[in-house]
């Protein structure tokens, strides 16, 4: 299993993800499900920014208060399914850059094809923050840190809304020093890459492609 996997244990987290997994819901309320669950992944994949203190005055008195400080953040969403994942993100995150990288999954071979990409010019001085819905084979997620890496980016976290065990194998031997984020770790994968029980095709399900 991978050193640095956090699966987010709260009530409101579990009720949204039960909204997602349903196959009754429709495509505006799941678009909109994910955004707000993105905007709580954002809250908990930053906990850990580091802050300085700066003087600030109150309406009652002078302060000494914290702030934001280190490396600026970056984006990076998987295409498509992860552009679903940005809006929310980045309401709490508006200084924030967005990158993008175009993957899909061969459905044959399950091997990731790359079909996109474009980054800030400045990604190898950032906090990178690449985001997927789905963690399956875990070919994607991997294929998207190993091009960010060529690029220099050394500071790099990954955040889904659910990962298979496979996927977090996967990230485990090629990718351990990269911290992952999840809202749930799911059973298995089926016959054709499917996350079980999973929530179907991520991208199909917020575009309504299918
Ligand atoms: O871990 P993996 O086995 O690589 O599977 C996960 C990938 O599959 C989905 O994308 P998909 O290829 O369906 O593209 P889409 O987002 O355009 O639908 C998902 O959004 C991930 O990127
Ligand atoms: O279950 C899965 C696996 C890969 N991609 C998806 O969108 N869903
Ligand atoms: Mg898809």
């Amino acid at each position: 299993m991978h050193p640095n996997v956090t699966e987010i244990d709260h009530p409101l987290m579990k009720h949204k993800l039960t909204i997602l997994r349903n196959a009754e819901t429709t495509t505006d309320n799941f678009r909109r499900v994910v955004r707000e669950i993105a905007a709580m992944m954002a809250y908990e994949v930053t906990r850990d920014l580091a802050t300085e203190m700066v003087p600030i005055t109150t309406p009652v008195a002078d302060c000494e208060a914290p702030v934001i400080s280190g490396k600026k953040l970056c984006l990076i969403a998987i295409m498509r399914a992860g552009n679903g994942m940005i809006d929310g993100m980045v309401e709490l995150l508006p200084g924030a850059r967005v990158g993008h990288i175009g993957l899909y999954r061969d459905p044959e071979t399950l091997e990731a094809v790359e079909y996109y990409y474009k980054v800030p010019s400045d990604i190898d001085e950032r906090q990178v923050i690449v985001v997927d819905p789905m963690l399956a084979t875990g070919n994607s997620a991997s294929a998207a840190l190993s091009r960010l890496k060529e690029d220099g980016v050394s500071s790099i976290k990954f955040v889904c809304l659910l990962a298979a065990p496979e996927g977090l194998e996967t990230m485990a031997r090629e990718h351990p020093d990269v911290p992952i984020l999840t809202a749930s770790i799911d059973s298995h994968l089926n016959e054709h890459g499917y996350i079980v029980p999973g929530l179907g095709d991520a991208g199909d399900r917020l575009f309504g492609t299918r």
